[in-house]
């Protein structure tokens, strides 16, 4: 029996740097949970690689067959996205083991869809005067930094992971990201003992 180590924490605490770094080490052996969204694919971009790209009406045919197991709708100046995970035969939880990132509801969701001996969180934490500096270095990197939305995230990061949030949501275990090497190490020996 595989299972899924679900990395979550708030912005910027490098949930997606840690989740590359996974799946590069061949010890841990891990498949990637791959998210399915209905945005159109994007130059560069390659079917089940980034994304399972799929359309409204591939939605609802994964929702009818009761595939879908969480779904995250945006509202973007393009039309409404949705991005979700599902099902299918692309995740074998009987054989192999995955990594996934996401955030404590979705989270939730798979841990209650497939139970909780078989998604292990991974909850990565950095204190937050780090994490914004963190976040405001990779903005300033980009092209056309967005330094509203940046706020707006870090504001409702708050709120979503509460404290009572993350003890409803069972998770004990806790990981610093102070130094990544580190905290890779940790993570793996960790993921290692839960395989
Ligand atoms: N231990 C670390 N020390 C310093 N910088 C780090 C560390 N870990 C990650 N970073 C950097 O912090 C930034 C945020 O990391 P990353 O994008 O992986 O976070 P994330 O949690 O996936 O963010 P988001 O949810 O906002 O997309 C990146 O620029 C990354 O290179």
């Amino acid at each position: 029996m595989g299972k899924l180590f679900y990395v979550i924490g708030k912005s910027a605490t490098g949930k997606d740097t840690i989740f590359q770094k996974l799946l590069e080490n061949e010890s841990l052996a891990l498949k990637p949970l791959v998210l399915y969204t209905t945005r159109p694919m994007r130059a560069g971009e390659e079917q089940g690689v980034q994304y399972h790209f799929t359309d409204e009406a591939g939605l609802t045919e994964l929702q009818n067959a009761g595939k879908v197991i969480e779904l995250r709708a945006y509202d973007t100046v393009h039309g409404v996205w949705k991005y979700f995970t599902a099902d299918t035969e692309a995740t074998d939880l009987e054989k192999y083991n995955y990594a996934g990132v996401g955030v404590l509801e979705s989270y939730r969701a798979l841990r209650n869809y497939y139970g909780a001996e078989r998604v292990i969180p991974i909850y990565i934490e950095v204190e937050d005067g780090e994490r914004l500096q963190r976040a405001l270095d990779r903005e300033r990197g980009q092209q056309e930094p967005k330094y509203a939305e940046l706020c707006r995230r870090f504001l409702a990061d708050s709120e979503d992971f509460a404290e009572e949030k993350i003890a409803e949501a069972g998770i004990e275990k806790r990981f610093y990201n102070r130094d990544l090497k580190e905290s890779i190490e940790k993570i793996s020996a960790y993921i290692k003992e839960h395989k």
